[in-house]
């Protein structure tokens, strides 16, 4: 994948957000920080990898990677914001879908704590693993990724 096309992606509908709203500068790493957690429990909950006890299930590929990229959204604005970017990601071997989520929720534990450079690298190369585990691959990735990124320029010219 080539990232730092995303990152440029990103970085001018943050821009766009930050002009039609209110932003405090101050904060915004913790609320995209928070946001990045809230997509990954959406994203679990679509995938309904972890509820053995439910016949129901999972959502389809369509709304998964959609999902997807919300949460890749947040994280290439972390990197933004921390001056941290990734160039590639490398893809580790996982037993379980939910094993790859608690290795995100870890990482991003671990990344809110340090905020070193090899910390984001180590959350991105589990999110990107995360990908692979859910069957969506680097082209998905990106035209999802295009695709929720204009309709988040649609929303704010919405009043969202
Ligand atoms: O500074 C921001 C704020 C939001 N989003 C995008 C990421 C997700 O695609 C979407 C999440 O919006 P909700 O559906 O959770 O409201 O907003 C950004 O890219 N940058």
């Amino acid at each position: 994948m080539h990232w730092a096309e995303l990152y440029e992606y990103q970085r001018q509908l943050d821009k766009y957000i930050e002009q039609h709203k209110n932003v405090e500068k101050e904060s915004v790493v913790d609320h995209k920080t928070l946001a990045f957690y809230v997509e990954l429990g959406e994203l679990a909950n679509e995938t309904r990898c972890f509820k053995f006890w439910s016949n129901k299930p999972e959502s389809d590929h369509e709304t998964i990677k959609e999902e997807y990229v919300d949460g890749l959204h947040f994280l290439l604005s972390l990197g933004i914001e921390l001056n941290s970017y990734v160039e590639s990601a490398e893809i580790s071997d996982v037993t379980s879908r939910t094993e790859a989520f608690l290795t995100v929720y870890q990482r991003l534990g671990e990344w809110k704590r340090k905020k070193t450079k090899q910390a984001y690298q180590n959350l991105f190369d589990a999110y990107v693993t995360l990908a692979a585990a859910l069957n969506i691959s680097e082209e998905d990735m990106k035209q999802a990724y295009l695709e929720k990124n204009d309709e988040n320029y649609d929303r704010q010219d919405r009043g969202y």
